[in-house]
């Protein structure tokens, strides 16, 4: 993976709108327990490793500017929530919309944390099987070139570990604007991943504020009358699974 996600990259019309730059956090917001090194992160990445509590993990990959992290671990007080993001800046200004979002207790919101990093090697090494209560990716980078598909987080690869780590009944939401990438993951997780039974399609929610999105990028699609193709699993006990086959 280079450094540069193919969504600076788009070369097609309607997606060809740059991403827009970052403010770099106050130097005075202590953002010591937002964000985590992944070189300090637990050898098992678990509530009780992370957050000290039995409460539902739910792990997004590719947070970006962590909106759908905040409003989520705002409306969703009883579960954890962890984002990794690759791109140091961006896990940065994720974990600083993280404290910045409880301005009450001014503690930042403890339910959730971002991890700088990159999410397939936490799948593959540190999350136990039948963890998760569920997975988030939104608006993966689409790397439009057809050599550099293998370079997507959606794969084959992913999806199979993203099917591991879920516990039965954990989701798996995927979104995108990207048609071919939509329609080519939904095929490809029928073939190799039945355990996830039927895509459940994810309605749009008519929008309130300027940041009621599910993402930015969410956002920036709907206001460029861009289609959105969203989508969500809920994965099945094997049992389940072959009982329909
Ligand atoms: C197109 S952006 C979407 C950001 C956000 N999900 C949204 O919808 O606004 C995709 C994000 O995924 C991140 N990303 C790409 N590969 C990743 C990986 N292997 N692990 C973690 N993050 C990754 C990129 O750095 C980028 O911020």
């Amino acid at each position: 993976m280079t450094g540069f996600p193919a969504c600076h990259l788009r070369d097609s019309a309607d997606h060809s709108m740059p991403r827009s730059p970052i403010r770099r956090p106050a130097e005075s917001l202590d953002l010591s327990y937002h964000l985590i090194d992944s070189e300090q992160l637990p050898e098992t990445l678990n509530s009780q490793t992370l957050f000290g509590n039995d409460h539902p993990l739910e792990i997004e990959v590719g947070s970006g500017k962590g909106l759908f992290l905040t409003n989520e671990a705002s409306r969703v007080p009883e579960h954890n929530f962890l984002g990794v993001e690759i791109i140091a800046k961006y896990a940065k200004h994720a974990a600083a919309r993280l404290v910045k979002a409880d301005s009450v207790r001014e503690t930042g919101l403890r339910n959730a944390r971002m991890v700088s990093g990159n999410a397939e090697p936490l799948f593959q090494q540190r999350i136990a099987p039948g963890s998760l209560a569920a997975v988030h990716v939104y608006f993966p980078d689409p790397w439009w070139k057809k050599r550099h598909r293998k370079r997507r987080v959606v794969n084959e690869r992913s999806v199979l570990n993203f099917s591991r780590a879920l516990q039965t009944g954990g989701r798996l939401h995927f979104w995108t604007d990207v048609l071919d990438y939509f329609e080519s993951t939904v095929e490809m997780i029928a073939e190799i991943a039945p355990e996830f039974g039927v895509p459940i399609p994810e309605e749009e929610i008519e929008s309130t504020h300027d940041l009621d999105f599910r993402t930015h990028f969410e956002r920036r699609s709907r206001q460029n009358a861009i289609p959105v193709y969203r989508v969500r699993y809920e994965k099945r006990a094997v049992d389940e699974k072959t009982a329909s086959v």
